[in-house]
């Protein structure tokens, strides 16, 4: 037996583990807060819900239309009146754009509403990881690794701010990641006020 028993949530009732506290991933584009938080979700028999695709679903276009028509600026009014709605619901799993702590509005609400998670990683790991998806509209640029590593630089202080529980996700696969999250959520749940790995 392993000590991994004491945070399978087979053995453990979700809400024994966390409660209806929410859950919301913060983090660089392409650190994988959709993919994990999706995982994370299903492990803990929760609502997932990611910000992005319940805008677009909204909106009915793709963010990098959303800006191209409205420009940044209204994409982020867009992004926090969605982040206002789902960070008033118990029990979910919400992964967040990776833009959404930029505003004080957006950071209060996720502060005050739920147990916040950032996933970090390195700026080689973020371009490796988004290198071939065109739908991240920040990074049509000359140099996105560049570009990325100026985000990373700006918003690091940002998401450390807003953390409940810290991750670096190195370059470890997602079932890696996951399994050291869930100790982290329950040393969180039990009481500890900032938890990091
Ligand atoms: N730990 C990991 N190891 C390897 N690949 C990963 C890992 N996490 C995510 N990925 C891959 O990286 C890509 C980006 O992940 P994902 O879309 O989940 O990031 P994100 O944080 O939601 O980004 P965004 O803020 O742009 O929505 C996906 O192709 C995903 O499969
Ligand atoms: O890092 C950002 O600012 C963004 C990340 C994506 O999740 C999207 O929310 C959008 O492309 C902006
Ligand atoms: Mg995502």
């Amino acid at each position: 037996m392993t000590m991994e028993c004491a945070t399978d949530p087979t053995r453990t009732p979700p809400q024994e583990r966390d409660g209806a506290r929410p859950i919301f991933l913060v983090g660089m584009m392409g650190v994988g807060k959709t993919t994990i938080g999706r995982q994370l979700a299903a492990a803990l028999g929760r609502e997932f819900i990611d910000l992005d695709h319940a805008i677009e679903a909204r909106c009915g276009v793709r963010i990098a239309t959303i800006f191209d028509i409205e420009g940044e600026a209204g994409f982020r009014r867009r992004e926090t009146a969605t982040l206002d709605e789902y960070t008033r619901r118990p029990g979910l799993v919400l992964a967040t754009g990776g833009g959404a702590v930029l505003s004080g509005e957006n950071r209060r609400m996720l502060d005050e509403r739920g147990c916040v998670v950032y996933l970090r990683a390195g700026v080689d790991e973020l371009y490796r990881r988004v290198a071939r998806d065109r739908n991240r509209p920040l990074l049509r640029t000359a140099d996105p690794r560049q570009r990325i590593a100026d985000l990373l630089a700006q918003r690091e202080p940002l998401y450390e701010s807003v953390a409940d529980v810290t991750l670096d996700t190195g370059d470890q696969p997602v079932a890696q990641v996951l399994r050291a999250l869930l100790p982290l959520l329950d040393a969180q749940a039990a009481g500890q006020t900032h938890t990091t790995s």
